[in-house]
């Protein structure tokens, strides 16, 4: 099925960024007609630098993946040029193979750092010990690496070659990635990094785009450590080390985070201050470094090219879309949830949950039958929470069975079952809360997998591109929510309190915008509400949870009368 694509324009940031690079371009294929030896060899290292720290952008600035230990891979390189070259083997071939290491070695420790069961330090813990160990093994791996006192790179020819090599993949590299960057990849990778539980819930893998920006990012550091090899001569363990770690860590955040000039324009600032500080103050500009780093991540994240951008552009979505273009351009994937057959939209078996040793879902059987409105009521803490986590994916069952749309999903992960067209809205609306509610609304479009018409009151985000998403009131970011989640096309929504805020008039309206969204839309519903005049307006069906058991279902008329609800619940209304 075809999706309706957002006509708003883009940002031109391509263009621009096309001329600027084809400038550099030209005006640096003239050095080596104007510059002697030496400045070109440092000029080349500087470039080799920018696309290192280019490198680490590709995961930290873009994906949110941080890496503390990137200099491993920038080491690999250099010392896969540096290995070959020392036993007469092309250092073409040492740099292919270096490749293939660092792509294996990404993979594995991406694995770990952005896995299921990773936490948010983890990434950072792993590739520290990555560094710290990259470096000891090649100061111990004497009959491969020399060990401290490093390898001679032996000069396969002049300057001005390792300059045009240089120069040669860094076009090539950037060019790569402003393809990426304007496609799916990179559309994915600024959705996860600014809302990573909104981006699952809209069907994308976050640990797919994480680990494919870290491995992609780890394959430049690999080839910007090939490309420096040459030309620093000796290659020895201190570029696989902590503190190179560190270094490019701080060209970044000084440069400024997810800019392509920004990290190149860090590491040129910074690599020269090194240049005079370092022979002025000795060692203790490695302390400045580290001030400096601090003060920077403190009062500056967004780092110097992010300090003037904020100045020079005046539309408040451009900024943080980085160049991405958030509506899709390429075909969208269809996912095959349009196929089931099964007449349930949601079947229940004997789920039970415990938190540690304490049971909160005691063996709850549901079914929601497609095309129905169901609302989940009960007491504070009964579990409907819970409940539709464990539904929705964001929580793992202790034993029992989930199945939506006729799949067995009690296993899968919350992108997986999003795709089956699984939407869920948030008691605390889940947005991007630094895009536009236009950028928001382009998102979830591009990731949809049926055009849908959506209802004024919900279309009228699409053309909203003059104030950023966090700066709506509550009531509007909850109508985004739910404009984001159906303009992505679900069969099925889950929705925790929707009217939780609202006032009793708004609340009614959105029981009757709800109520046309299922009529007009065939969207299923299943909502957890307090609010008894909206069960009353909105529900076909009502299913009375209590101390995470089901303690009946029914019309409204009908729960309401019964003994134990009274007790339970409504006596207390
Ligand atoms: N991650 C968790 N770890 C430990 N206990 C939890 C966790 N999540 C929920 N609980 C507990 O499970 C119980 C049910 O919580 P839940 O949020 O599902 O209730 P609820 O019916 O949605 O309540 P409310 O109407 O107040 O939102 C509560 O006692 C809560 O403290």
């Amino acid at each position: 099925m075809r999706v309706m694509l957002p006509s708003r324009p883009e940002p031109r940031v391509a263009t621009r960024h096309w001329v600027a690079l084809s400038a550099a371009v030209v005006t640096i294929a003239a050095a080596p007609f104007v510059l002697p030896s030496y400045p070109l060899a440092l000029l080349t290292l500087a470039l080799a630098y920018g696309l290192f720290a280019f490198g680490l952008d590709l995961s930290w600035g873009r994906a949110g993946v941080v890496s503390i230990g990137h200099a491993a891979f920038f080491g690999i390189g250099a010392y896969g040029v540096a290995i070959a070259g020392h036993n007469d083997v092309p250092q073409i071939v040492g740099a292919l193979a270096a490749l293939i290491i660092s792509a294996l070695v990404a993979l594995v420790v991406g694995r770990i750092g952005v896995g299921p069961k990773a936490l948010a330090s983890t990434m950072a813990v792993i590739t520290l010990a990555l560094t710290l160990l990259a470096e000891q093994g090649a100061r111990s791996w004497l009959g491969l690496t020399n060990g401290s006192n490093g390898i001679f790179v032996p000069s396969s020819g002049a300057v001005t070659n390792f300059y045009v090599t240089g120069i040669l993949v860094f076009v090539i590299v950037v060019a790569i990635w402003l393809l990426l960057l304007r496609g799916r990849f990179g559309r994915r990778a600024l959705a996860v990094r600014l809302n990573e539980h909104r981006t699952e819930h809209l069907g994308v893998s976050p640990m797919r785009t994480k680990l494919t920006a870290f491995v992609l990012s780890a394959l430049v550091a690999t080839a910007a450590g090939a490309i420096a090899a040459p030309v620093m001569g000796l290659v020895s363990p201190g570029v696989l080390g902590i503190v190179m770690s560190t270094q490019v860590l701080v060209w970044v955040a000084v440069g400024g985070k997810g800019t392509i000039f920004g990290v190149f324009f860090g590491a040129g600032v910074v690599t020269i201050g090194q240049q005079y500080l370092g022979d002025a103050i000795g060692a203790w500009y490695l302390l400045v470094l580290g001030v400096v780093f601090i003060l920077v991540v403190k009062f500056a994240p967004t780092g110097l090219v992010g300090i003037l951008s904020r100045f020079l552009r005046r539309d408040v979505g451009r900024a943080a879309s980085q160049g991405a273009v958030i509506g899709a351009k390429e075909a969208p994937d269809v996912p095959g949830h349009i196929a089931h057959k099964s007449a349930d939209a949601i079947r229940i078996t004997d789920v039970q949950k415990s938190f540690g040793s304490v049971p909160i879902i005691n063996g709850v059987d549901l079914t929601v039958a497609r095309g129905e409105i169901v609302c989940l009521i009960g007491p504070n803490g009964a579990g409907k929470t819970t409940l539709l986590n464990l539904i929705a994916g964001d929580l793992a069952v202790t034993s029992g069975r989930i199945e939506v749309l006729g799949g067995d999903v009690t296993r899968w992960a919350p992108h997986r079952r999003a795709r089956l067209g699984l939407g869920r809205l948030f008691q605390v609306p889940s947005l991007y809360p630094d895009l536009t509610p236009g950028q928001n609304m382009a998102f979830a479009r591009a990731e949809a997998f049926r055009a849908v018409d959506l209802p004024e009151e919900l279309d009228r985000f699409s053309a909203m591109d003059d104030v950023l998403a966090s700066d709506l009131s509550l009531a509007d970011q909850r109508s985004l929510e739910l404009a984001m989640a159906i303009a992505w096309g679900p069969e099925v929504v889950l929705l925790d309190e929707p009217a939780a805020g609202l006032s009793h008039e708004d609340s009614l309206q959105l029981a009757s915008l709800m109520r046309r969204i299922n009529a007009q839309l065939g969207c299923t519903l299943l909502v957890v509400e307090h609010d008894m005049d909206i069960v009353r307006e909105l529900a076909d069906r009502v299913v009375v949870l209590a101390n995470g058991r089901v303690l009946t279902v029914g019309t409204m008329d009908e729960v309401a009368a019964h003994d134990d609800v009274r007790t339970a619940y409504l006596g207390a209304v």
